[in-house]
């Protein structure tokens, strides 16, 4: 009896403690008696489970009309009935303290999206006690309340098994089951939902103006605008683009998706313009990117223009070879971009002092130094890329696009990317602004480029192959990267050149000393018996590729120890 005294004043003091307020209370007590009421539609299956009556585990099903399958799971969660659900807690014989519960029960909830926050910590209580519970059986059971990207390898699985359901609508556009509602996902397994499951107005972040300061608007697509920000804890300058229009629950709402989709799976290359995070603001969709500090390859060519600048060849080639190698990358992810051009051709100078430049010069030819510096450029907007596999193709500017994709013939999408690449760099060379329809357009399509003699007849010939109107003989980025024409010397920056003269100069050192080795052996004895191979190097200290030319020579000089012993080479 004492013990059953002491118990009651220990809950009366933890429910102090907690602050229980009058009203979350009734709402509670309320809960449970709807919890009684409806007894019937508590699953029994979770009542065994707990293997007692205490409201561990207890789930209700919510019969309110279409709610997210999240939210669903959220709110039977939150309505465990509050007394059973405190004794449920078992707080008289455990260790842990209400803190500590109440800090462990607020890190279990957190990742859950939409989900309203809980009217009061004592509700949390009750959700930590259910989450407990459950929380085994949901990991396994719930797939988790995020959206399945359709260009990562799991991603394209997905969607090959949801493709028989693809439909067209009667408009005649193209509606993938990542159209469908969020909504509409039933108790179904993880392999039947759509894989898109958060509608973005469910994922409203008040992030920009917290997170940015707003510099100035560098630019205005169809899609969005895009600005200068300054991230105000990394100090850092970024390029924000922000949908000109609320996209949430629009039919841009894809578009405004795939962009994302096709960033997050690339991932980091050199020649990709980088993405660092996305998300929705008052139902527009912002996405955050590097800032690329020297504009589009379009402003480049309209600049150049009106100053009357002709590009000079090794600039046009290393444009191509560097825009090659960002496709190279992209379609090695079974992706296609659909919409280069020169507008989304963006271009990086080194030497402009601002920390939200990112170079990896490391791979030696993707840099050319002009009068400004290092240039590099990189492919962006990515609102139209697609997988090659399963393609939802979205035609991009018509003045780039090959006659295939008209036709809605789908079969080399990676190609397409080529035909696009040729006449950007024609645009780049002089070629003057390209017709969007008319004769010239159809001539175009027939692989016929009219010859402005500013650059070499090779490299023409090159930029008609790859408008060839059969795409199966246009080449590849692979032969792109290593054409002849390309190469050695026209497109490759100092650097690169001086790495691969090392190079040379490395082998040629090599040789010379296996020869002279051959000739010593051979004064020593009938040559015949060794072939060439056999023949042991000389021991010699090793040349590093990066040594200045002196040192070299000084390692190739004469006063030289020989030996016959193996050399490692
Ligand atoms: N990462 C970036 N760095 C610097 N400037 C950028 C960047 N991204 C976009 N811009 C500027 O913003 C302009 C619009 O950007 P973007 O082309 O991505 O928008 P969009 O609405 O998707 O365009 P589109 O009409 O081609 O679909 C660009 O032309 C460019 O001037």
């Amino acid at each position: 009896m004492d013990r059953d005294i002491e118990m009651e004043e220990n809950h009366c003091r933890i429910a102090q403690r907690l602050e229980f307020p009058l009203s979350d209370e009734e709402d509670l007590h309320e809960a449970s008696s709807t919890t009684d009421r409806t007894s019937s539609n508590i699953s029994s299956d979770r009542l065994d489970s707990s293997g007692s009556d205490e409201g561990l585990g207890m789930t209700i099903r919510i019969t309110s009309p279409r709610k997210p399958r999240f939210l669903r799971t959220r709110a039977r969660e939150s309505m465990s009935p509050p007394y059973s659900g405190v004794r449920a807690l078992r707080l008289f014989d455990s260790p842990a303290t209400p803190k500590t519960l109440l800090e462990n029960s607020s890190a279990m909830m957190t990742p859950v999206l939409a989900t309203p926050a809980p009217r009061n910590r004592m509700r949390t209580l009750f959700n930590m006690s259910s989450a407990k519970s459950t929380d085994k059986k949901d990991n396994l059971d719930t797939p988790p309340a995020a959206n399945v990207n359709p260009f990562t390898p799991t991603g394209m699985l997905l969607t090959s098994k949801k493709r028989t359901r693809s439909k067209r609508s009667l408009n005649g556009s193209l509606v993938n089951s990542f159209d469908e509602e969020v909504h509409e996902a039933t108790d179904e397994s993880d392999e039947e939902l759509p894989p898109k499951r958060i509608a973005l107005h469910q994922t409203s972040v008040p992030r920009y103006h917290k997170e940015f300061h707003e510099i100035c608007l560098i630019g205005k697509g169809e899609f969005g605008s895009v600005h200068k920000c300054l991230n105000r804890l990394d100090g850092c300058t970024y390029a924000v683009k922000k949908s000109l229009m609320p996209v949430a629950g629009s039919p841009n709402e894809r578009s405004a998706l795939n962009e994302v989709w096709a960033h997050a799976a690339l991932g980091q290359h050199p020649h990709v313009v980088r993405y660092y995070s996305a998300w929705a603001e008052n139902g527009h969709m912002i996405i955050q990117n590097e800032f690329c500090n020297s504009g589009t390859l379009e402003e480049l060519i309209r600049t150049n223009q009106q100053n009357n600048v002709t590009v000079n060849e090794p600039q046009l080639k290393s444009t191509l070879l560097q825009i090659a190698e960002g496709l190279h990358y992209i379609h090695s992810k079974q992706l296609a971009h659909m919409d280069i051009k020169p507008g989304n051709i963006f271009i990086c100078r080194e030497n402009i002092d601002d920390c939200s430049v990112h170079h990896d010069s490391d791979d030696g030819f993707d840099e050319l130094d002009d009068d400004y510096g290092s240039v590099t450029y990189k492919i962006g907007d990515l609102g139209h890329v697609t997988s090659v596999v399963q393609p939802i193709v979205e035609e991009g500017d018509c003045r780039y696009l090959p006659v295939e994709i008209l036709q809605e013939n789908y079969d080399n999408l990676a190609k397409a990317d080529i035909f696009s690449l040729g006449l950007t760099i024609y645009e780049m060379a002089g070629g003057g602004q390209l017709p969007k329809n008319g004769d010239e357009w159809h001539a175009i399509r027939q692989g016929r480029l009219p010859y402005n003699g500013r650059y070499s007849i090779e490299l023409h010939n090159l930029l008609e192959l790859m408008i060839h109107p059969d795409p199966t003989l246009r080449p590849s980025t692979q032969v792109l990267t290593q054409h002849p024409v390309l190469g050695p010397n026209g497109a490759k920056s100092k650097d690169q050149l001086s790495r691969e003269l090392n190079a040379e100069r490395l082998k040629n050192r090599q040789l010379s000393e296996k020869l002279q080795a051959a000739r010593h052996i051979q004064n020593l004895m009938p040559l015949s018996r060794f072939s060439l191979e056999e023949v042991p190097a000389p021991k010699m200290p090793k040349l590093q590729m990066n040594e200045p030319c002196a040192a070299r020579r000084l390692l190739l000089g004469r006063k030289m120890n020989r030996s016959l012993s193996n050399a490692d080479f």
